[in-house]
């Protein structure tokens, strides 16, 4: 093992010199961007992607330089960052990109966003929990946070690595210790767990899936994803074989997709429709739009536990209102005890990696 300081210098010297034809690059002189009479300054927001080489970064990447509310895109990763970012920058969309290359360019990365997304991190294969990331995904969010206090902390974050009923609590913590928590800015994307819902759902129903709405409660893992079926939206009925089948089949859409690529991965292109989606609600919500609701992964005081995603409303601060979890069933309800006892596992586990 190299010390980290060694490679990170390795880093800071291949981002520095070794591309040169990459004018976007962190690092470079950028003289043909100037020659080019480059305008800067758009309106619109400033938006980070850290993990965007990944399997989600990349068309996460894709999707937000098509987003015509973002005026700025920083790519960040510890590898490939320059190859991403060249490609993406030549999309003739309104977003300026600049990339970003290993641990002594993430400062510059953060300065300045109004949104911060972090797909980094190890995903899933056959035979895993979620949980299993934790070793590892735990410190690349800690140290991911640590960036963001410093260097932007009032931007929303939207957290997506996994396993996220942990990530988003060490997340507060780190925070916390820096005296920059804002409960309103920090959320967990659980918009794939919505998203599948919807498509399956709708599958069942026969109706077009965009015109489904399931609110999905809880966390993102296993039986802590409960969809309310009772609560979907044009009101609908189910057979009880039907709310077992789709309750199993949304909980467990995760480990489908892990199955189905047999070790290559988890779902990333869904993922990246999900947290487009979930990025583009809250920079409408930013921008003053009205009547922004999307179900969230945050700190939360609709049951005993600190940390629950439910219905919230977004706004110019971040999650302004979170909503009551509604009438249940009594399916419901058992499902709500199930996934109250992991979730509070999995949140003490999260705390304690940052206080212990
Ligand atoms: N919240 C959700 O609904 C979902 C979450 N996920 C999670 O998202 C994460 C990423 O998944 P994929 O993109 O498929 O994985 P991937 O392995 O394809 O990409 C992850 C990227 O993160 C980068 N990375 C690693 N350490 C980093 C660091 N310290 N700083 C910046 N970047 C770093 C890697 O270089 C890589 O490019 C996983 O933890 C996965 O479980 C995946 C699907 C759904
Ligand atoms: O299942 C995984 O590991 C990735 C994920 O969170 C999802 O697809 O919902």
């Amino acid at each position: 093992m190299q010390p980290s300081s060694d490679v990170n210098q390795r880093i800071a010297r291949i981002a520095a010199h070794l591309h040169p034809s990459n004018p976007q690059m962190e690092g470079n002189s950028g003289l043909r961007r100037a020659n080019c009479r480059a305008k800067g300054g758009a309106p619109g927001f400033k938006v980070a992607i850290l993990g965007a080489a990944g399997g989600i970064g990349q068309p996460l990447a894709l999707l937000m330089k098509m987003n015509p509310l973002v005026s700025v895109l920083h790519l960040y990763d510890v590898v490939n960052a320059p190859g991403v970012t060249a490609d993406v920058s030549h999309m003739d969309t309104g977003a300026v990109v600049r990339g970003f290359l290993g641990q002594p360019q993430l400062e510059n990365a953060l300065t300045g966003m109004d949104l911060v997304i972090i797909p980094a991190g190890v995903p899933r294969k056959p035979g895993m929990t979620r949980d299993d990331l934790f070793k590892i995904n735990a410190g690349i969010v800690r140290t991911l946070c640590e960036g963001i206090a410093k260097c932007c902390p009032n931007a929303i974050v939207n957290l997506i690595s996994n396993p996220v009923n942990s990530t988003v609590p060490i997340a507060a913590e780190v925070f916390k210790n820096a005296g920059t928590f804002d409960p309103k800015k920090l959320l967990g994307v659980t918009t794939l767990d919505v998203v599948r819902a919807n498509t399956f759902v709708a599958e069942v129903l026969g109706v077009d899936p965009r015109e489904v709405s399931v609110p999905v409660i809880g966390g993102h893992a296993g039986v802590t994803i409960l969809p309310l079926l009772s609560q979907v939206n044009p009101p609908s009925s189910f057979t009880p074989d039907e709310v077992k089948y789709l309750t199993d089949r949304i909980q467990n859409g995760g480990t489908e997709v892990v199955e189905a690529k047999a070790g290559a991965g988890s779902a990333t292109l869904s993922m990246a429709y999900a947290a487009v989606k979930f990025a583009d609600a809250c920079l409408r919500g930013l921008k003053g739009d009205a009547g922004i609701i999307e179900c969230s992964f945050v700190t939360s005081a609709v049951t005993e536990l600190p940390f629950f995603a439910t219905k919230v409303r977004l706004g110019r601060t971040g999650a302004e209102e979170i909503f009551p979890l509604g009438p249940l069933n009594e399916f419901e309800r058992i499902g709500l005890e199930k996934a109250k006892k992991e979730l509070a596992e999995s949140i003490q586990k999260g705390i304690n990696f940052i206080r212990k």
